[in-house]
């Protein structure tokens, strides 16, 4: 039997980091998916004690004797059941772990060690100890803001239920899951995002989930109905980093400075609650009023994000470059580089800051925002 799923990354149009810390942000999803093939091989079929990981792109494939994942975690002592997503134990993260290690994951992709980890995590959870060959390409950069994590973890798990579900349905092309089982994948999502992120707020495996534009707040989901066409300008700034690392130093900022950055995180609040309300108003100011209004509203959250320290030079480059041409910026997802939004109101023509930017080494491109969620074939 073959599975297909696939997961859309996201942008961040306010409140990363802050939305950690219980406060809204705005996320859409974008047209840049993680697609996963899952082959569940016949029972007299070779391979049939083998769980094999192919990441195509990367040109790494993993591969552990379903023996060897059943003498190194000890299922015994865990109730596993599909339908209540549960938390990986510190215990049972050290034994897949040492899994990982075993795969001797060349030094230059050590980053894949988390998302890998993620993959035994829900694979054996949801699955359990059957063999599969599981094969993920993306189009999305990893580690640079845009979702990807969220996208690995909603994809993958996307295909599991639907291969575990008897009742799945079978059509043509890509199809969207039901609401109840949408829940139960953002669930799963979100166990797997914890194993990349340590403490994710949610908000990237909820978008990547149900797609569309929605508002996020302690894991309350708001869909935006959009009424207002919203271009952005992606800028990847190409620098590296990691959003778990990103999360920690934003909460020991919080830790030394509570009252300080309190009232930072408030602030962020209320600029996406007026960002969602400007998406959403139906008022009959003008376009260009709201994106006037939008505009100010990124540069005084890209001013409260370097305050929790997560800017880079490289995206204050992309914000000084974008500003000359009377364009507003800010950064989108944990920061530390990665990738940079700019507002592009109607009526720009934005083949001269591209240009620029390009001329800087960084990478631009265009994503249709506010689109599908996740999906299967079968
Ligand atoms: N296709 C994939 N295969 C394996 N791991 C992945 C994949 N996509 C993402 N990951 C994991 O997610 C990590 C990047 O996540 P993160 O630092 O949150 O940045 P972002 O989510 O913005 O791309 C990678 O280091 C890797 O561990
Ligand atoms: C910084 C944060 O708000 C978003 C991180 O997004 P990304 O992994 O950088 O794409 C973290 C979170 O919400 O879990
Ligand atoms: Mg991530």
């Amino acid at each position: 039997m073959e599975v297909k799923a696939r997961a859309p990354g996201k942008i961040i149009l306010a409140g990363e980091h802050a939305v950690v810390h219980g406060s809204t942000a705005v996320a859409a999803a974008i047209d840049l998916y993680t697609y996963v093939t899952l082959r569940l091989p016949l029972q007299s079929a070779e391979n049939n004690d083998k769980l094999t990981l192919h990441l195509k792109d990367i040109g790494l494939e993993f591969s552990w004797s379903l023996a060897r994942i059943k003498e190194a975690i000890s299922y015994e002592s865990r109730n596993l059941c599909r339908s209540t997503p549960a938390s990986c134990s510190e215990e049972t993260l050290k034994s897949i772990a040492i899994l990982v290690e075993e795969q001797n994951i060349p030094e230059a992709k050590i980053w894949l060690s988390s998302g890998v980890s993620t993959f035994l995590w829900l694979y054996t959870s949801i699955i359990g100890f059957n063999p599969a060959t599981v094969i993920i390409t993306s189009e999305l950069p990893y580690g640079s803001g845009l979702g990807s994590s969220a996208a690995f973890s909603v994809a993958l798990t996307a295909a599991l239920l639907t291969s575990s579900n008897p009742n799945k349905t079978r059509g043509d092309g890509w199809s969207s899951l039901d609401e109840t089982n949408l829940e139960l994948l953002n669930k799963w999502a979100f166990e797997g995002e914890k194993i990349i992120h340590g403490k994710p707020s949610g908000i990237d495996n909820t978008v990547s989930a149900y797609g569309n534009m929605i508002k996020f707040c302690s894991g309350e989901i708001t869909r935006l109905q959009s009424n207002m066409p919203l271009r952005m300008l992606i800028t990847n700034t190409r620098v590296g980093r990691n959003t778990k690392a990103l999360v920690t130093g934003v909460s020991e900022r919080a830790a030394r400075h509570p009252n300080a950055m309190s009232s930072v995180f408030n602030a962020v609040d209320s600029i996406s609650k007026e960002l969602a309300a400007i998406i959403q108003s139906k008022d009959t100011i003008s376009f260009t009023e709201k994106e006037e209004s939008i505009k100010e509203l990124m540069e005084m959250n890209q001013g409260l994000l370097q305050s929790m320290g997560v800017s880079h030079n490289s995206i204050e480059t992309v914000i000084q470059t974008t500003t000359k041409h009377k364009l507003a910026s800010k950064l989108t997802g944990a920061g530390g580089g990665g990738c940079v939004l700019t507002l592009l109101p109607t009526g720009t023509v934005a083949d001269k800051v591209v240009e620029e930017l390009k001329s800087s080494g960084f990478q631009c491109f265009t994503a249709s925002i506010g689109g599908n969620g996740a999906q299967i074939c079968v």
